[in-house]
């Protein structure tokens, strides 16, 4: 636990909601992460099954933890849930502050290839390696290995979908709410793609769910999307998940689709349907 700061610790839920920071070696800043530990990691017998959540553009590991309520469900379920930061902190590159949707606080989840933001930009490796070791090196008497999934908003959807899909067998459960489904499709990925990737689209590919779908031969998977239909960024076809099903039924991945009428982009509709999430992913990782 040397390498962890605690920064903030409340009881909610019979549990306790933690935020520590560390330095990360591979963003070489220092960062912030929430951890949610459920009443049962507490003198408990049995280790726990975490489920990783990753938030959108313009979010800090904040966003989640204040405001969609989900302490509720990880109690009653019982899981360990883990939320990192979006983007590198503290770390001055022209033009990082410059838009809401690219630099600080957009990081995408991605390992940049393009200089200057291949020295620090390297979300992709920092939660699929080295947070995902740290919690489980420092965590190791509460934490199931075994027994990992992950979940998203919006950037962090795309997150957590092209995280499963890189690397099969690592988490074993996923959903996600109005994720980036075919980033290389939209304007936000367009964007961010060819920041921090360059004009090469093959590059792009792999760090785009609907691609990724279409050759996935790791275990069994069912990916739970999430989407309300009045979300301005879906009707602005930032979102596409209409892409990701039909790439995932013409590759024969299990896919549900939820279109929740009258929701929005914003927590309001996280808050009301986090709960389904939660009994999704205990359904798979307590099976
Ligand atoms: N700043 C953007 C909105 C950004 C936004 O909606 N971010 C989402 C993720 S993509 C979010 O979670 N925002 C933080 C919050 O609602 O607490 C705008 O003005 O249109």
């Amino acid at each position: 636990m040397d390498q962890l700061q605690l920064v903030s610790s409340n009881k909610i839920c019979g549990g306790f909601q933690k935020v520590y920071s560390h330095e990360s070696s591979e963003l070489k800043c220092k960062m912030n992460f929430s951890i949610y530990f459920p009443p049962q990691a507490e003198g408990g017998d049995s280790k726990l099954p975490v489920v990783f959540y990753l938030s959108g553009l313009t979010c800090t590991e904040q966003n989640f933890i204040s405001k969609s309520g989900f302490q509720r469900y990880a109690a009653e379920h019982g899981i360990i849930v883990v939320g990192p930061d979006t983007s590198p902190r503290g770390v001055k590159i022209e033009g990082d502050d410059e838009s809401w949707d690219f630099g600080v606080s957009a990081g995408f989840y991605l390992d940049a290839a393009k200089e200057p933001w291949s020295k620090h930009y390297r979300m992709g490796s920092y939660l699929n390696k080295e947070l995902y070791d740290l919690v489980l090196q420092a965590f190791s008497s509460v934490v199931d290995p075994n027994r990992i999934g992950i979940m998203g908003h919006s950037m962090g959807g795309h997150g957590a979908l092209v995280s499963t899909l890189r690397n099969p067998g690592q988490y074993k459960s996923v959903s996600a709410f109005a994720p980036i489904c075919n980033p290389c499709a939209c304007p936000w990925g367009e964007k961010a793609f060819t920041g921090y990737l360059g004009d090469d689209k093959s590059k792009w590919a792999e760090w785009d769910a609907t691609e990724l779908v279409k050759h996935y031969d790791g275990p069994p998977l069912t990916l739970l999307i999430d989407q309300g239909g009045a979300d301005k960024f879906y009707t602005d076809k930032q979102l596409l998940p209409e892409n990701l099903v039909a790439a995932c039924r013409s590759a024969g991945v299990p896919v549900i689709l939820n279109l929740r009428e009258g929701y929005d982009h914003s927590y309001y509709y996280i808050a009301t349907y986090i709960g389904e999430h939660f009994d999704f992913h205990a359904k798979i990782l307590k099976a």
